[in-house]
């Protein structure tokens, strides 16, 4: 049996990029963590050594910190369009390159009800994410953008039901009509083409699941993301499909029996692990 090499890419992981925009008093700031991937016609620096055809990680480091000067970082997708057009420009053993980007999001400081001019909180709501990927040059390429939101924690504390579920022997499970149901969200979406607004969209987005999260009555989790994908397809002709992973962040009810006390859905304890994983993506037909 011959021994071949299968798929491969190579680049810089987690590339820590602050972009501050100072043109005016009133700077604004980006706050990255950039990783870059090439891959294509890379067998002679696996097979034999030979390094004329990569281009470095260094390189590839160097390139994210200086095209953040010299073009600015305008939408994260924008960004990662750019810098995938560069390496493979510059690359030409290069087939396609991915550029994978999260956003740490920075508010300013209310200060005597105005935001501040240089100084700010971190943001609470979730880690913009975007992947931008380019297969091929010229007439030839094709770029797929996938971006979406992670650790956006959620919790309603009713409007939470599962019940009706599968029973066997080990089943201990109660049924319940009334729990808290919270989950620290993974979404990504795929865009169907790249004519986009992409801050507009992403904010829309993100506010639609979060509306829709809050107005479901939920059976279980699993529906409740149906429905939150489903929103979104609805309202958004350019998104082709949503993905989400979301673990079911249990918190069970405290027995304060021993002590004489009541507990009608007032008292929990926030589990840690195991938790339950649900995962699922909404697409078109
Ligand atoms: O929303 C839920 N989905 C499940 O599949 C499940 N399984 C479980 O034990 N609790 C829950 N909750």
């Amino acid at each position: 049996m011959a021994i071949t090499l299968g798929p491969n890419q190579y680049g810089k992981a987690e590339n820590r990029l602050v972009r501050i925009h100072r043109d005016t008093a009133r700077h604004s700031i980006r706050d990255l963590n950039v990783s870059s991937a090439l891959r294509g016609r890379f067998d002679a620096a696996h097979v034999h050594g030979d390094q004329r055809d990569v281009l470095p990680t260094d390189t590839q480091k160097n390139t994210v910190f200086a095209l953040a000067k010299q073009v600015g970082v305008g939408a994260l997708e924008e960004y990662g369009t750019v810098l995938a057009d560069h390496f493979l420009a510059h690359a030409p053993a290069a087939d396609g390159a991915r550029i994978s980007i999260e956003e740490y999001g920075w508010e300013r400081i209310p200060v005597d009800g105005a935001g501040h001019d240089h100084s700010f909180v971190r943001a609470g709501q979730g880690i913009r994410t975007t992947v931008v990927d380019v297969e091929g040059r010229g007439a030839d390429r094709r770029a797929t953008v996938t971006s979406g939101i992670r650790d956006l924690t959620l919790l309603k504390s009713t409007g939470s039901e599962f019940a009706g579920f599968l029973v066997d022997e080990y089943t201990t499970l109660a049924e319940t009509h009334d729990r808290i149901l919270a989950t620290s969200l993974v979404a990504t979406w795929r865009y169907a083409h790249t004519d986009v607004d992409w801050d507009k969209t992403h904010g829309a987005v993100v506010a639609l699941l979060l509306q829709r999260f809050a107005e479901i009555h939920s059976l279980a989790l699993q529906q409740t993301l149906y429905g939150m994908g489903t929103a979104v397809l609805e309202a958004h002709d350019e998104i082709a499909e949503i993905s989400f992973s979301a673990p079911n962040k249990h918190h069970f009810l405290v027995d304060l029996s021993p002590f004489g006390m009541e507990n009608p859905g007032e008292v929990f304890v926030a589990a840690d692990r195991p938790y339950g994983l649900i995962e699922a993506t909404v697409t078109r037909d």
